[in-house]
């Protein structure tokens, strides 16, 4: 059994809740037992579930694993406290909001010989899975990814390419390892409006875009356009939900993760990709804080 704390307790801290509770039969997950809750706020008992304060969940030696589900700028506080405490973690995506914190936290899991799981169910939808196997094999010409979504506090959430993490992470785990070319980004902050877009190439030099916008009332929605020399796809494919919830799946994974049943190559892959697209979005943010240059 690994005793387990879910720290932060909003959307994606309720529904880790909801399923530390109701694991799936059968599962790895099932050998995960939920301890308590950590929230900044004075929240009582959820579900008989107890809140424990911060200071006494790191210190107790029933807990052996920790899943981190606050807002992007205090993943990375977390993440090292609960690890620095020699226990096992799972993140929510964005892991952290630069890849040198990234990095310093992968060494630090390293080092204490912990699992650090990153949750990424964007890869785990099945119109993800479908669009995976519609793109599978077939040769690029040209794509864009348009994601719209409600305003975001940036104070928060961080820097775009990063609260939008989960965009990048679909273009480099269909088209493979990316260089950004160009990116820019318009703001208008007193509307809380904002939109990215960044610029790749593929390894075979295909162009790639990244729209990411953001603003009040927006729909949270995504737009493809990938051509390809077959033809091209304009609509994300239509898959009936999966039984399983994402986060069960997520957590089901890291349960797997705890108990040796990941392979190294699975482990070093993952680790790969999610440092890379991190590695992205950095690049990313700076090509957009660089003045705007002028041509003459
Ligand atoms: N929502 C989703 O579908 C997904 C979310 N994620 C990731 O999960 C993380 C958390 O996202 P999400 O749960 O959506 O964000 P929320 O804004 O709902 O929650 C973030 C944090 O804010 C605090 N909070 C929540 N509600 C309130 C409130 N009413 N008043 C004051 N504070 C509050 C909680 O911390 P505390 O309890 O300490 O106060 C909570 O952990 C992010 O890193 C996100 O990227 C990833 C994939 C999907
Ligand atoms: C309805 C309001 C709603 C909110 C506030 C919301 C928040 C929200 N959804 C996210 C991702 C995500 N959210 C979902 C799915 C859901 N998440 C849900 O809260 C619900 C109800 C679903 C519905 C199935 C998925 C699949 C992702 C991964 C990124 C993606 O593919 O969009 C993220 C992480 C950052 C990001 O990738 O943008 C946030 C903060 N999602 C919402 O749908």
């Amino acid at each position: 059994m690994f005793g387990t704390v879910v720290v932060g307790i909003g959307i994606a801290g309720s529904v880790r809740l909801r399923d530390m509770l109701n694991p799936m039969p059968s599962s790895p997950s099932e050998h995960l037992k939920l301890v308590g809750f950590v929230s900044r706020r004075t929240l009582g008992s959820i579900n008989e579930v107890k809140q424990i304060g911060l200071q006494d969940a790191l210190g107790n030696k029933e807990i052996q694993a920790a899943i981190i589900s606050t807002d992007n700028k205090s993943h990375e506080e977390n993440v090292r406290m609960f690890l620095e405490a020699g226990k096992h973690v799972l993140v929510e995506y964005p892991m952290a909001l630069s890849a040198s914190t990234a990095r310093e936290l992968w060494e630090l899991a390293e080092q204490k010989g912990k699992i650090l799981h990153v949750e990424h169910i964007e890869l785990l939808t099945e119109e993800y899975k479908q669009l995976k196997k519609e793109v599978t094999g077939k040769e690029l010409v040209k794509g864009t990814l348009h994601f719209t979504g409600g305003a975001l506090d940036e104070e928060r959430s961080g820097f775009p390419a990063f609260s939008g993490i989960a965009r990048l992470t679909w273009l480099i785990d269909l088209f493979g390892d990316l260089t950004v070319t160009s990116a820019t980004r318009e703001e208008q902050k007193e509307e809380s409006y904002s939109r990215m877009t960044a610029h790749f190439q593929t390894a075979n030099k295909k162009p790639l875009t990244w729209i990411e916008e953001r603003g009040p009332g927006m729909r949270r929605d995504k737009k493809i356009s990938f051509c390809f020399k077959s033809g091209c796809l304009e609509n994300l494919p239509e898959a009936p939900r999966s039984a399983v919830g994402l986060f069960m799946q997520d957590q089901n994974l890291f349960a797997k993760k705890l108990f040796g049943q990941v392979s190294r190559e699975e482990l070093a892959a993952e680790k790969w990709r999610i440092l890379r697209c991190l590695d992205l979005a950095e690049e990313i943010r700076q090509h957009c804080e660089r003045p705007a240059e002028i041509h003459s």
